[in-house]
């Protein structure tokens, strides 16, 4: 086997200002409009978002800056991790408000959907280039197939999976790292009160998103890795003033050493709805390969299915085989339970 997490195809799209699908036939209104150059506007990294408004981060000054979206960008979605471009009170003094007026060109976007059979695409952060999977070893149990399911998703996306597993002291890692590092997923394993260097390194000037079940461990990451973590949200939420405890929705925060972490403490669920027969198949990398023997059109859930023969040969573990076709499944309605 050997499958490298550095072998991944080259960028299969492009995230540019318009990266809204569009479905066709709906909405589409010729753009004759010509919109102001906005030359004074300044830069901002969009921290937080809720219910309209767009916390944004200064890079140049530090300051926080609370936005609204310019009536010129219609329904094009901003998310967190999103660099935009500010115009009006800039100022980010108490209930200042400016105007995102531009949302520049994307490299990534981390979509889901609320299931597997739902046709609303979520868009989660935008810019982000490291999906890290927090899952803890015992308390709760570790659920490999949301693992490969979210590993999907960061293939979808083209965002580097990081396997994070937590609580070592309660169980040992060896049988997750037997699963996962032979397909080159990078993992690194801590615990609470244990060393964070091979998490601080893997996570040094990169915009990480976390994501993990409840009880996984990730405030306490979280707090470990950000000094003040509580304060910097309720800071970056001063509409509402929630802390992150209550706040459903993603918010980015600056690791000290640089580089940035987002947590989703509202994504309970990945739905792939959104991600093609094609690429689901080429997240796992150990049974791809085999799919060449399939009838063509295969759904690779029937008996004429090649992916038995190739398990059987001993290429893929056949519990992977398990997740796949429980994950492939569940888009055509079944549910998938781990
Ligand atoms: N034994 C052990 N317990 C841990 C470890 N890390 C976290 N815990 C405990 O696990 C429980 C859940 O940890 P949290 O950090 O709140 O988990 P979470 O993923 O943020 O959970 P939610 O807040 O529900 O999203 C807490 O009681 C922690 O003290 C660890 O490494 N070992
Ligand atoms: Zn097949």
């Amino acid at each position: 086997m050997g499958a490298d997490a550095g072998g991944r195809p080259l960028r299969r799209r492009e995230y540019d200002e318009d990266d809204v699908r569009v479905r066709p036939g709906k909405g589409s209104r010729p753009r004759t409009r010509r919109r102001p150059a906005h030359e004074n506007a300044v830069a901002g990294f969009v921290v937080a978002v809720d219910r309209g408004r767009y916390t944004c981060l200064s890079p140049s000054t530090g300051t926080l800056i609370t936005a609204m979206k310019a009536r010129e960008l219609g329904r094009k979605g901003i998310v967190v991790g999103d660099r935009v471009a500010l115009v009006g009170d800039v100022s980010g003094r108490p209930d200042s408000l400016a105007r995102v007026v531009r949302v520049e060109p994307r490299t990534s976007m981390l979509r889901r959907t609320a299931d597997d059979t739902d046709d609303v695409e979520r868009p989660v952060v935008a810019n982000a280039d490291q999906l890290v999977i927090v899952t803890a070893l015992a308390d709760p149990e570790p659920r490999p197939r949301m693992i490969d399911r979210v590993l999907v998703a960061a293939y979808d996306a083209e965002i580097d999976p990081l396997l994070c597993l937590t609580k070592a002291d309660l169980a040992s890692p060896d049988g997750l790292v037997a699963l996962y590092a032979p397909l080159g997923v990078p993992y690194v394993v801590v615990s609470k009160g244990g060393s964070l260097d091979g998490l601080r390194t893997a996570l040094a000037d990169r915009i990480s998103v976390l994501v993990g079940h409840s009880g996984v461990g990730k405030s306490t990451l979280v707090n470990a890795l950000v000094p003040d973590a509580d304060r910097a949200v309720s800071q970056v939420n001063p509409v509402t003033g929630r802390g992150r405890h209550t706040s459903t929705s993603a918010v980015a925060l600056e690791l000290p050493g640089g580089g940035w972490i987002i947590d989703t403490p509202g994504v309970r669920s990945f739905g792939l709805a959104h991600v093609s027969m094609e690429t689901v198949l080429a997240a796992f990398p150990d049974l791809a390969p085999g799919s060449v023997e399939c009838p063509k059109g295969c759904n690779h859930l029937g008996e004429e299915c090649a992916l038995d023969a190739w398990a059987a040969a001993g290429h893929a573990d056949p519990a992977r085989l398990v997740s796949l076709r429980r994950l492939l499944a569940s888009r055509e309605g079944a549910p998938d339970e781990d």
